[in-house]
């Protein structure tokens, strides 16, 4: 399938901190590669580097063999890179599709000046968004009836589905999600973890998550790569992981 982001050698540090130390990784195309590690062990950070929120001291990052090191966050975005956060960062007043909509802010020719300027043209794009979005997102996470309702009062794991919608938007190739079933439960979790693979396998986009839920990151992922103190200290297919002396000492031993 060949590497879709390669990090080579990279090295991040917050005071005395070593958050990444001398990481290394390759995200094959079209497969779900996943994260994990005890708390405080660097996966947040390594998000936050890829995603251009943290710039390294030092390392390489290529996306499809372009560096991005030099790249600012909103730089990221058009070239095919999406991701979640922790925590639901969703518009409680708006509905479903109105902050599925704010997904694409970016990928608008339409900025607030033009906009003013140029109304016509404004809500020609609005429209073909809402028409892209209902065609290819709404009816792949099954949103069709809570479309138009408020995020407001809609189920912690309804939520969760719709900022992963809005992630989609754009057609990322690279989908970074970061703990996406944390909070939820088994049955929501396992609606998501559907989702998420539908997502691969329907449009080929690649993943790359962080989860602290074995299940479901052994269950979804093709690779698990294995952090701690900020170094990478195995990867290899789940079955491979889940008998590694190394993870379970540091990782899968705590439960
Ligand atoms: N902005 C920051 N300033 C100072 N230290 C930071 C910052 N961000 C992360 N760190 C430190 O870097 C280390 C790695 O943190 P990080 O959040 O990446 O871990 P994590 O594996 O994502 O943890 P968790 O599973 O709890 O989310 C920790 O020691 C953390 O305190």
């Amino acid at each position: 399938m060949g590497v879709l982001l390669a990090i080579d050698d990279v090295n991040l540090s917050f005071g005395g901190v070593h958050a990444l130390s001398g990481v290394s990784l390759d995200v094959e195309k079209g497969r779900v590669t996943s994260i994990i590690g005890p708390n405080g062990a660097g996966k947040t950070s390594l998000f936050n580097v890829i995603s251009g929120f943290y710039t390294p001291q030092s390392g390489s990052i290529r996306f499809e063999k372009q560096e991005l090191s030099d790249q600012a966050p909103y730089q990221r975005s058009p070239v095919g890179i999406s991701r979640t956060f922790q925590n639901i960062a969703l518009f409680s007043g708006l509905t479903v599709l109105e902050n599925i909509k704010l997904g694409a802010h970016c990928q608008l020719s339409s900025g607030l000046l033009s906009s003013a300027l140029w109304w016509g043209k404004a809500q020609r794009e609005e429209a073909a968004l809402s028409r892209r979005i209902d065609e290819e997102i709404i009816d792949l996470l099954d949103l069709r009836e809570i479309r138009d309702r408020p995020i407001a009062g809609l189920p912690y794991g309804l939520q969760k589905r719709v900022e992963l919608a809005r992630a989609l938007v754009g057609r990322p190739k690279l989908l970074m999600l970061d703990e996406p079933v944390a909070g939820m439960t088994s049955s929501e979790k396992q609606e998501m973890a559907g989702y998420i693979r539908r997502c691969v396998d329907e449009w080929s986009t690649t993943v790359l998550l962080i989860d602290h839920d074995m299940t479901m990151v052994m269950g979804l992922s093709d690779h698990v790569v294995v952090v701690n103190f900020g170094k990478v200290i195995a990867s290899g297919a789940p079955a491979q992981m889940q008998e590694d002396p190394a993870v379970i000492a540091a990782y899968l031993g705590e439960n």
